[in-house]
């Protein structure tokens, strides 16, 4: 069915790795899939407090995963939709010279090191609550968290001025994506990433402009906004066999993404745990409403069709179980033994497949959450009984979806007539013992469908939206 049908190129710019899709628009399934960690962590000189990520790289990896892909399929390829981790922001100028550079070849563009900045990401806590409320309060009353894009920006603007001074444009990784693929001089932002960036009213699908400018902010990096779904630009140039010309959509966020590949019923919420983790449903009505009876945390984020979706986020998913690797590969190291991750990730699941349960209790909030950024992660109940490898594994797999199920409870998702959970990303898919634990906790039918994913979502967009009056 597929031979000869169009195909839309979905990517997903994640926070641990890049995912690209080629989707069959007539059996609206994916026909070639690529996936590369970025390895774009780089040492903050703020220590934890500051995330940042190396943008060049993050475009190397993009790169890299399009050219993986058949050329006999990207040459059918009539749009491209892209989404990522929001909330992030990234500078860069773009004067008489692009920023970037494309190569002879049409493989890649090079990005001049010099003209753009670190992506200065959602896990972020630079801006410390004393920070935090030196800033005027947001008028449409949405949170404002360590992380969001204004909230890092007017941390450099009084913190280091003449970083900021450097540069014209700013947008999340995904934002400068599409303004690298469609040459674009400015970007242009999606009203779902503008909303994970702060001080914007979805209603009126502006920037808060007067609270901003008299706070002093510097409102001429804020992107023009437009409609999730909305054509940014058009591809500048054939890029690894991807024609030139074809149509590219304003960048999404990757959690709406994430929900559109995989929602087909009302009666359904998706979880993702990806490097972050959330559980989210769609509010049915234009007008957003949730309960608030429970000490749920539920954030309402903007999907598509002017609908809302209902948002438990946490700041501590995949990234929880990662550190804890890690640091067992460095214990390990320290010991003198070098253990690649896949291996101590393979032994730590095996061994918690064996353990029956695990009375050791782990509160994973390294990072704190974005309503509670002073907490931090802690261990409880140690026994000389339940210190083994795969009873530890298996009490922070635990630990990550009990801190989720307080975020949203199974009341909370019964009382909004939710009778599934859909699973999707990759620390969930390659997890088992989290797949366990979600259905022991929610006592709710759970569906894991390692094919869904943020970049079918982002496809899937530009096929359903893009140049669509909507
Ligand atoms: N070999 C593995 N087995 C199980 N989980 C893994 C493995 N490798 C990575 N992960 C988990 O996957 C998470 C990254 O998921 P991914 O979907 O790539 O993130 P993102 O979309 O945020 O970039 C990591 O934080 C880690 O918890
Ligand atoms: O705050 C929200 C939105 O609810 C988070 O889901 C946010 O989208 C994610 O943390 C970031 O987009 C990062 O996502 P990911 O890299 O973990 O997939």
């Amino acid at each position: 069915m597929c031979e000869e049908n169009p195909l839309v190129l979905g990517i997903d710019i994640g926070t641990t790795s890049i995912k690209v899709g080629l989707l069959c628009v007539a059996s609206n399934k994916i026909v070639a899939f690529q996936t590369k960690d970025t390895q774009a962590n780089v040492p903050s000189e703020l220590g934890h407090e500051g995330h940042k990520q190396n943008a060049p790289k993050i475009m190397s990896a993009l790169h890299v995963c399009v050219s993986r892909l058949p050329s006999h399929l990207t040459k059918r390829v009539t749009s491209i939709g892209i989404c990522g981790q929001m909330h992030g922001v990234m500078f860069w100028e773009y004067d008489d010279d692009a920023p970037w550079v494309k190569t002879d070849d049409s493989t890649r563009y090079d990005v001049t090191p010099n003209s753009v900045s670190s992506l200065y990401t959602w896990q972020d806590s630079r801006c410390d609550p004393e920070f935090l409320d030196s800033l005027p309060r947001p008028s449409s009353g949405a949170m404002l968290a360590s992380g969001y894009g204004t909230a890092t920006i007017f941390w450099f603007h009084r913190n280091r001025t003449e970083k900021l001074e450097k540069y014209n444009c700013a947008g999340t990784i995904q934002d400068f994506a599409v303004a690298m693929l469609c040459n674009m001089h400015r970007p242009v932002m999606s009203v779902q990433n503008a909303k994970s960036w702060g001080y914007f009213d979805v209603a009126k699908k502006q920037w808060e402009r007067g609270v901003l400018e008299e706070a002093g902010f510097p409102v001429g990096l804020l992107p023009e906004v437009v409609t999730s779904g909305h054509q940014a630009g058009l591809l500048a140039d054939t890029w690894n066999g991807v024609p030139a010309g074809i149509p590219v959509m304003a960048a999404l966020g990757d959690l709406q993404c994430s929900v559109l590949s995989v929602l087909h019923h009302s009666d359904d919420a998706v979880l993702n745990i990806s490097t972050s983790a959330q559980m989210a449903f769609v509010l049915p009505s234009a007008e957003p409403y949730i309960s608030r009876d429970h000490n749920a945390v539920i954030e309402l984020w903007p999907y598509f069709e002017g609908k809302f979706l209902a948002v438990a986020a946490t700041l501590n998913g995949g990234n929880a179980l990662a550190t804890f690797i890690t640091m067992l590969q460095h214990w390990m190291l320290d010991l003198g033994y070098h253990v690649p991750q896949s291996t101590l990730w393979d032994k730590a699941i095996e061994l918690a497949s064996k353990c029956e349960d695990s009375d050791l209790e782990v509160k994973p909030t390294l990072l704190g959450e974005r309503g509670d950024p002073t907490t931090h992660a802690s261990v409880s109940n140690i026994t000389l009984g339940n210190i083994s490898l795969g009873k530890t594994f298996k009490a922070s797999c635990v630990g990550v979806i009990t801190n989720l199920h307080r975020m949203m409870p199974r009341e909370l998702l019964l009382e909004n007539n939710i009778s599934r959970i859909l699973g999707t990303g990759s620390a969930l898919s390659k997890n088992k013992i989290l797949q366990e634990e979600v259905k022991m906790i929610y006592q709710l039918p759970v569906v894991f469908d390692s094919k869904s994913d943020a970049a079918l979502g982002a496809a899937l967009a530009a096929s359903k939206y893009m140049n669509k009056a909507s």
